[in-house]
C-alpha cells in the first residue's frame, strides 16, 4: 500500500522489493564494487562525503557527470544494466506513473551506508532531464527527509525507508531537497543479504549523450 500524505510527484511502496531480489541486488552489488570503480565518498568541496558510492552508466561527482571515474581512478563506470531499465519501469509501474513504459534510466548512483552515514539535505539537480528518480533501500532502515523546493529547510516529511522499500519522486517534487538524517543500526532483516549497513540505489535519467 502506498503511503498518504507524501507530497505531490511522489509516492512511497514499503516492502516492494521482495527479499530475493534484495539478496540478488547485495549480490549485484559486491560485483559492481569488485569493478573499474571501486566505492568510494565523493568530495563535497574539502569534505569527503560519509557514503561510500559506486555508480553505473555515468560517472557521478559532485555538480557533474562523466563516463569515467576522474575524481577517482580515471576508469570508466560499468554499463547501465538494462535489467535494471526493465527495474525502473516496473517501479514506475507499481506507481501508476503514466511515463513507466518509457522510462529508461541510463545512471544509477549506489551508496553504501555504515551505522554512522548520513547524507545532508539537497536537490538531485545534475541531471539534465525532469524524469522520476527510483530509489531503491537495502538492509537497515534510514530515517529519510523529504523536503520543498525552495530550501534546506521546512516543511519537510521525514519518513523511514526500511528495507525492500521504492520511493520516487518526480514532477513537482522532482527538485526537492531531500537527505538521510539517519541510519538505523541492526534493523536491516536477516534474509536481505547484508548483515549490516543500508544500501541505496537510485537510477535516474541524465539527459547527457555520448
Ligand atoms: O539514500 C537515500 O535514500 C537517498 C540518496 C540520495 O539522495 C542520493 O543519492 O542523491
Ligand atoms: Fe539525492
Amino acid at each position: 500500500m502506498p503511503t498518504p500524505d507524501l507530497p505531490d510527484g511522489t509516492a512511497h511502496v514499503p516492502g516492494w522489493l521482495t527479499a530475493r531480489q534484495q539478496r540478488w541486488l547485495v549480490d549485484q552489488f559486491r560485483h559492481w564494487a569488485a569493478g573499474p570503480v571501486p566505492p568510494h565518498s565523493p568530495m563535497i568541496g574539502q569534505h569527503p562525503m560519509s557514503v561510500r558510492a559506486v555508480c553505473l552508466g555515468w560517472h557521478w561527482r559532485p555538480y557533474a557527470y562523466s563516463r569515467e571515474a576522474v575524481d577517482v581512478n580515471g576508469r570508466r563506470v560499468l554499463d547501465f544494466p538494462d535489467w535494471m531499465v526493465r527495474l525502473g519501469r516496473q517501479a514506475l509501474a507499481a506507481v501508476d506513473h503514466p511515463d513507466a513504459a518509457e522510462y529508461t534510466p541510463d545512471t544509477a548512483i549506489v551508496n553504501f551506508y555504515d551505522d554512522t552515514a548520513k547524507m545532508g539535505m539537497h536537490q538531485d539537480r545534475d541531471e539534465r532531464s525532469t524524469a522520476p528518480v527510483v530509489s531503491l533501500s537495502i538492509g537497515d532502515t534510514a530515517r529519510f527527509r523529504f523536503g520543498n523546493t525552495e530550501n534546506r529547510g521546512r516543511p519537510y516529511l521525514d519518513l523511514d525507508l526500511h528495507s525492500g522499500d521504492l520511493f520516487v519522486f518526480g514532477g513537482p517534487a522532482r527538485l526537492a531537497f531531500h537527505g538521510v538524517p539517519k541510519i538505523h543500526p541492526g534493523t536491516a532483516p536477516h534474509d536481505c543479504g547484508l548483515a549490516a549497513g543500508r544500501l541505496n540505489i537510485t537510477m535516474r535519467v541524465t539527459g547527457l549523450d555520448g
